[in-house]
């Protein structure tokens, strides 16, 4: 079954089309990866998954429900890139304000900080908090309502490798209890970790499939390199039109999807 289902989607910000007719589904229960490098639309699909986005034209159903419907409040948690939770509060200060908005209780709020890897964290001012911390404690904060669908903007963007490790365990134990996780990166390592992967290029989806998928599509075990045979098998083909994909194939080669998220994010 599918939790969002997004047809011939298509978004403009200011006077640029940035999604010219996106269709893609996420499967429910899995962890989807959504990779693609930077400026390449991610944040805009999130955004209109989670009904905050304004569309042109195109459908976005979300839990059966048209994206941004009022039933889907509760039901869709949605993490952006820049932490939402208050400055002037401790992070478990936040984390209960946020599970008293759900109906949850203060055990299920620390449960959240904990699950997050803030346990330690957890009486100190967000204030005081490293932007990974803030980060982190903005998800325990979406945690707290146990939404069905998780949509996460970057989560691990300047964390250690064991931290990532540990939250890239979370979601797959989020999904194993039948949450559907969309996570958005511009890390290609990062893809390894997801059971599907939508992979973005200027707005167009130039894969929906796993990462045994497109490494063997790419004909590479390593998926960066994967990914730019692609790109390249796609020119070859010209369904990128004129010009446009060259561009791209130099962007990802340079960098956006190369090395550490502390390269990618400098
Ligand atoms: N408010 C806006 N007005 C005009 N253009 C915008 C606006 N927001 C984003 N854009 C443009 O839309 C395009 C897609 O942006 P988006 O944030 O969706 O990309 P992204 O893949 O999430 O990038 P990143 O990985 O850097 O966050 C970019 O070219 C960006 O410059």
């Amino acid at each position: 079954m599918d939790a969002v289902t997004v047809t011939a989607l298509v978004v403009d910000r200011g006077r640029r089309r940035v999604l010219p007719g996106l269709s893609c589904r996420v499967p429910a229960g899995r962890v989807t990866g959504l990779l693609g490098p930077s400026g390449s639309g991610k944040t805009t699909l999130l955004r209109a998954v989670v009904g905050v986005q304004k569309v042109r034209s195109g459908t976005v159903t979300v839990l059966g429900e048209p994206a941004g419907s009022p039933g889907l409040r509760r039901r869709v948690g949605y993490v952006t890139q820049a932490p939402s939770v208050y400055a002037d509060l401790t992070v478990r200060e936040n984390a209960r304000y946020f599970a008293a908005l759900h109906g949850a209780g203060a055990r299920q709020a620390d449960a959240a900080v904990a699950d997050v890897g803030l346990a330690d964290a957890a009486g100190q001012l967000v204030a005081d908090l490293s932007g990974g911390q803030r980060g982190r404690a903005s998800l325990a904060c979406a945690l707290v309502g146990r939404p069905e669908l998780l949509v996460l903007d970057e989560p691990t963007v300047g964390l250690d490798p064991v931290l990532r490790a540990e939250l890239w365990a979370r979601f797959h134990a989020l999904a194993t209890a039948g949450t559907t996780l969309i996570v958005s990166s511009h890390v290609m390592d990062e893809a390894g970790r997801c059971d599907r992967l939508l992979l973005l290029r200027d707005g167009e989806l130039l894969a929906d499939s796993t990462p045994e998928q497109l490494r063997a599509d790419g004909r590479s075990d390593d998926l960066e390199q994967a990914f730019l045979t692609l790109v390249r098998a796609r020119e070859e083909v010209g369904v990128s039109g004129q010009g446009r994909g060259h561009r791209s194939e130099e962007r990802a080669r340079s960098g956006a999807f190369r090395g550490s998220e502390q390269e990618a994010r400098a």
